[in-house]
């Protein structure tokens, strides 16, 4: 009979091998994961997803976890529930769905070549080095407006938003308190990090658009705290799990050449007269959707969340007492050989319609920033593959990703160069062939024309 610490030394030397391990060997439904006093079952059976995150939230809510998470969010739309939760997400809905942000697109456009132009100037690069920073401007530009932060103020927001990200991560994963001076300590840090961030979030705030969701956020009647907590909690659902998943994205390009080429020819069908991406082409761009799409099933940056038994509960077959933590692992759940075919294999012709398959979560509290994240990872693809080829990366094949908070991707190395124009761009004639393809005559196509013949 094993205790109830029994695998805890597994789960903290490896927590993604040992879910992945035991959902898999285990047949499917609940599986008892023995990490301390209270009962806390992985869900490895699909037909269980969507009830347990469906259930009302009296019944199957947050839970523990998010309340540990309070201090840090204070009251924002993950923390929220009922009328006010559903208040605010009607606001994200109408600015972040995918039909919603695809008015951004020009804007989104413009800061990925901004960063193809840095990277073409280095020749080599770490990805998840720049995607991040491209994740948050993105995050900006979906919440603000179409209007660009500054580099002053994107610094100090990266960096209060790390502290504030580190802080989240040992919270989450911690099992005993803090010392009085490390909790004044992290107190202090998290104060100084709110209040940079909310610095930068008020000098935004004066120049963000007139239809923007912050305008509609502040329409709801909002206090300066609680628009500053949602904007905070916007940042940091936003920013390591679109910038994970996009180094990854990056990463499977350059291991697949033949795949790069592909998404550059649909890139080139996409370009309108203006030489800019079309939004109409793109929902039709199937190879760089689908490039996305496994991705995050293979690398689903949040790869774990969790839901609490609030009401005394028959799930599964199982009889399930009040506090009864539910782990829902998408690592686990898309990588189960029961539900994907040799799933530890990147390939382009799988079918996503399983309820294994739940990168951004479902029901209710799935993600809010699922378009705008499912649409910035398309635009990278198709933006970058456009413009440049990648001639060597390393490690090869892919490395294991490192557990986080999300799904980090160890170091890599990626070797860009600039591509020769493809024969399907329109307008271009033969002369253009020396030139390297600059989708657009932007601010971001003119730096990488300098930085490029530089
Ligand atoms: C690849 C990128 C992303 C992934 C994989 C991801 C994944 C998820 C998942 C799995 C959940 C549900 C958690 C649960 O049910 O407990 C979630 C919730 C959420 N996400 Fe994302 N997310 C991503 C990007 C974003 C972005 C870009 C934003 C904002 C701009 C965002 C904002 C949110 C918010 C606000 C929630 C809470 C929703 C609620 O409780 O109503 N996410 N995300």
């Amino acid at each position: 009979m094993p205790h109830m610490f029994s695998d805890v030394r597994a789960f903290r030397s490896d927590p993604l091998k040992f879910l992945l391990e035991r959902g898999n060997a285990s047949p499917l439904g609940l599986v008892p994961l023995h990490l301390g006093p209270a009962p806390v079952l992985l869900v490895n059976d699909p037909d269980l997803i969507r009830p347990i995150l469906k259930a009302p939230e009296t019944d199957v809510g947050k839970g523990r976890l998010i309340k540990k998470l309070s201090p840090v969010l204070g009251q924002s739309s993950l923390m929220l529930h009922g009328d006010e939760h559903k208040r605010r997400r009607a606001v994200l809905h109408k600015h972040m769905a995918k039909g919603s942000v695809e008015k951004y697109l020009p804007q989104m456009c413009a800061e990925i070549r901004a960063v193809g132009a840095r990277l073409a100037r280095l020749g080599a690069f770490d990805p998840h080095r720049f995607t991040a920073t491209l994740a948050l401007r993105t995050i900006c530009i979906a919440v603000f407006g179409a209007q660009v932060i500054s580099s002053g103020d994107e610094e100090a927001l990266v960096q209060a938003v790390g502290t504030i990200e580190d802080d989240l991560a040992d919270e989450m994963f911690r099992v005993l308190p803090l010392g009085p001076v490390s909790w004044y300590r992290r107190r202090q840090n998290r104060i100084c990090a709110k209040l940079a961030m909310s610095t930068v979030v008020q000098r935004l705030r004066s120049s963000a658009g007139s239809t923007s969701a912050l305008r509609d956020l502040e329409a709801l009647g909002l206090s300066d705290r609680d628009l500053h907590d949602e904007i905070l909690t916007l940042l940091l659902a936003g920013h390591h799990t679109t910038g994970s998943t996009a180094a990854w994205v990056l990463y499977h390009m350059a291991a697949d050449p033949a795949l790069m080429d592909e998404i550059a020819d649909e890139a080139a069908d996409c370009i309108g007269d203006d030489g800019e991406l079309r939004v109409d082409a793109v929902r039709r761009a199937d190879v760089s959707a689908t490039l996305v799409k496994e991705v995050c099933r293979l690398y689903p940056s949040a790869w774990w969340f969790s839901r609490e038994v609030m009401q005394p509960a028959s799930i599964g077959g199982r009889d399930l007492k009040v506090g009864t933590s539910l782990l829902l692992c998408p690592w686990q759940l898309q990588r189960d050989p029961r539900h994907f075919e040799d799933p530890d294999r990147f390939l382009m012709t799988r079918r996503y319609n399983t309820d294994a398959y739940i990168p951004f979560g479902a029901g209710p509290r799935a993600c809010a920033g699922m378009g705008v994240a499912m649409l910035e990872l398309q635009l990278l693809a198709l933006e970058i593959a456009a413009a440049y080829r990648f001639t060597a990366v390393s490690p090869n094949p892919a490395p294991w990703p490192k557990a986080s908070v999300t799904l980090v991707p160890p170091p890599m190395t990626i070797d860009i160069e600039v591509r020769e124009v493809r024969s399907r761009i329109p307008q271009l004639g033969e002369e253009a062939a020396r030139l390297p393809y600059i989708p657009s005559a932007s601010a971001a196509s003119i730096s990488t024309l300098q930085s490029v013949s530089q």
